[in-house]
């Protein structure tokens, strides 16, 4: 087949080189250097935008059709030459040709399209060169002015889960803005679009549905999964946040309607983290759901079955994995996110030796908390090895956290990890994990079954074990007691209490319960936000121990040095570096965590450490390695800023 560069001229004037080489079953076209383009499905509609600033073309295409660009942050001439690579720019009879014709996207198309559209900042010229003068009132208003309007706007709601809509509403339309005022806002607007507000929005999904934000593949899709993954509009996607909808936050089992968690996490890896929005897909996974609630539900989403059974839900998965490392090859980033347990310590297992695979929930949480440990040893002294600690819950985020805090004091003291074990304790469900009960255990729940009579409650085992540390991460609410609080409180100047649990009304206490039980002594965070706490005249301001400290930086670790695998020790360098950033300021008031205000230079320093320790590994696969990785990290960081068209 053959394009010719005349082909593009119809608004614009661009020449130089756009590629075209056959791929898979579809056709890839490079366009040097980065361009607006737009491509069209063949119903017209926009079918992949990525790019920066350049033309706007729009290639209507009889076959599908992938835009690659070489590297998004490359600025070059502005040229676009076609040239024919198959060789086939005198086809011969019998030959295929690929019938093209390739116009500009500008007017009403480029204002409904969020990856371009600016709102009223089209200047008067842009208005002319891409025909939309008259669609928009006269007004030009910058970018920084539509900010102060959208969040003023978005303070006028008072029920949260409005202000959520609003902001998604806000992605489907102008997602620079979208972001520009996430980055901008990040304290304000972090609980809306995550949590607590998004554990609603995933609960009432069904009813707030509009648009796409991502991709659904269920068991009706059993051997077209790579099929699917092509309709999705981006081609070149480096970071999936995938969920089965089983453990939505401490919410339980919100079956399809789980999407807005790996749609509200991607969103927090381009505001916190910088990655591109267009290289990250946000995927659930619908093999049904238990929730009889949502399967009577008139307005629920997903397919109305019980789960799958192992041997379906397997089968699935694995053609899932197989797929997207087909589609997006060896280094796409696969998080998994709010799997329950039963699936997600296996496919983390599974899949590690194989694929980039990161589990938010065992190895994120893991990350964050040690972080706030680190920090909190400013506080408290001693070092980590001095330190008793108590989890309530020992499931993803219970038995993740511990085994790092383990593997961190083994490091440190050259103890064997066995050891080092002895003094982390868990309470699940059933009460405080001992040698007793090994038989029944989950085999993640082996390695903390010490020695111990059998205990049945927090309070006895906060007694019995006496920990210098309390953390929550059971998913129920209100389970820090006053007693417990007290009782930790009574051997401990300041005890550690950390409430991971999410949304805030699984939180095993408040941030004021926290403070006020523990007359003002505790260093406490928690998993959703709480704000400032006055208590004896005093205000308290407490921190949010959340993994959203550390994916983001993490991912982008991971892809500028195109690690191919992650390790431990890059979660305890996201952990050195996260804790790093808590200054003597910030200790003084009582935070363990950097305020999120300062995130994309938190996340940079996470990047540079997590992809040092790539490079130190030989993990990483992006040579040459950039002398100063902090500085790279941050450079490589999306801009959410409007970009001038020509
Ligand atoms: N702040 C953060 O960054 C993060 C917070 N979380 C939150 O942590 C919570 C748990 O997540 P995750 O670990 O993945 O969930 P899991 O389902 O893997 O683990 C939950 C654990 O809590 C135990 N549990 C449940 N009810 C009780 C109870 N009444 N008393 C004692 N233990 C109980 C369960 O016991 P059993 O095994 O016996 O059933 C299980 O061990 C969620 O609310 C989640 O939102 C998770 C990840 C990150
Ligand atoms: C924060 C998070 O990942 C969770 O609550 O599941
Ligand atoms: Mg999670």
């Amino acid at each position: 087949m053959s394009i010719k560069g005349t082909a593009f001229m119809q608004n614009n004037s661009l020449s130089g080189v756009s590629r075209m080489t056959q791929s898979q079953s579809s056709f890839r076209v490079s366009v040097h250097p980065p361009t607006v383009v737009a491509v069209m499905n063949r119903n017209g509609r926009p079918e992949t935008s990525v790019g920066v600033s350049v033309d706007n073309v729009v290639k209507e295409l009889s076959v599908p059709m992938v835009v690659e660009f070489v590297d998004p942050k490359l600025k070059q001439p502005s040229t676009v030459v076609v040239d024919d690579v198959s060789g086939d720019d005198a086809p011969t009879e019998d030959e295929f040709v690929t019938p093209l014709s390739v116009s500009v996207a500008s007017g009403y198309t480029l204002l409904r399209t969020p990856r371009h559209n600016k709102g009223l900042a089209f200047t008067e010229k842009e208005r002319d060169a891409h025909y939309i003068r008259g669609l928009l009132p006269p007004v030009v208003v910058k970018q920084d002015l539509q900010v102060k309007r959208t969040m003023n706007d978005l303070r006028q709601y008072e029920v949260p889960l409005h202000k959520y809509q609003a902001m998604m509403d806000l992605q489907e339309r102008d997602e620079r803005l979208f972001y520009k005022l996430l980055v901008e806002n990040v304290e304000e607007l972090l609980p809306i679009v995550y949590t607590p507000t998004v554990g609603e929005a995933c609960q009432k999904y069904g009813s707030i549905f509009k648009r796409p934000q991502g991709l659904f593949i269920s068991l009706k899709d059993k051997g077209r999964i790579l099929e699917i993954l092509n309709n999705w509009p981006e081609k070149d996607v480096e970071v999936i946040v995938v969920t089965d909808g089983e453990r939505i936050l401490g919410l339980g089992d919100l079956g399809c309607q789980g999407m807005g968690i790996p749609v509200g996490k991607l969103s927090l890896y381009t505001a916190l983290g910088g990655i591109h929005p267009s290289v990250c897909l946000p995927i659930t996974i619908d093999v049904g759901t238990n929730n009889e609630k949502l399967l009577n539900d008139e307005f629920y989403i997903g397919l109305r079955q019980k789960r799958a059974s192992r041997k379906e839900y397997a089968e699935l998965m694995n053609e899932f994995m197989s797929a997207v490392k087909q589609n997006y090859g060896e280094k796409v980033l696969i998080q998994f996110e709010d799997f329950a347990n039963h699936n997600a310590f296996d496919l983390l297992a599974k899949y590690s030796p194989t694929h980039l695979v990161f589990n938010d929930d065992i190895q994120g949480t893991a990350s964050v908390v040690l972080a706030g440990l680190i920090s909190a040893l400013k506080l408290v002294g001693g070092s980590l090895a001095d330190h008793r600690f108590l989890f309530l819950g020992a499931g993803e985020a219970g038995t993740g956290i511990a085994e790092l805090v383990a593997l961190e004091i083994s490091k440190q003291t050259r103890a064997p990890l066995e050891e080092t074990r002895k003094n982390i304790w868990l309470v699940d469900s059933k009460g405080l994990i001992v040698k007793s009960r090994l038989n029944s255990l989950q085999h993640f729940k082996k390695p903390w079954a010490h020695e111990h009579q059998p205990v049945t409650d927090l309070l006895d085992a906060v007694k019995a074990i006496r920990p210098s540390v309390l953390i929550g991460s059971s998913g129920v609410g209100q389970t820090f007691t006053k007693e417990v609080v007290e009782t930790i409180s009574s051997f401990n100047e300041k005890p550690i209490i950390l409430a991971l649990s999410n949304p805030t009304s699984k939180s095993e206490c408040t941030a004021e319960q926290a403070y006020t039980w523990s007359e003002g002594r505790a260093i406490f965070a928690s998993g959703s936000p709480f704000g400032p706490v006055e208590y004896n005249g005093k205000v308290y301001v407490s921190g949010q121990s959340n993994n959203a400290y550390i994916f983001p930086g993490f991912g982008l670790g991971l892809i500028i040095s195109g690690a191919t695998r992650v390790h431990d020790d890059m979660l305890l360098a996201a952990s050195e570096a996260l804790a790093a950033q808590v200054t003597q300021e910030h200790i003084e008031k009582g935070l363990i965590y950097p305020p999120f205000a300062n995130i994309r230079n938190i996340s940079a320093h996470i990047a540079g450490k997590v992809a040092a320790k790539a490079y130190e590994l030989d993990l990483a696969s992006r040579l040459p390695q950039p002398e100063n990785l902090v500085a790279y990290a941050a450079s490589c960081m999306y801009s959410p800023n409007y970009q001038r068209y020509r």
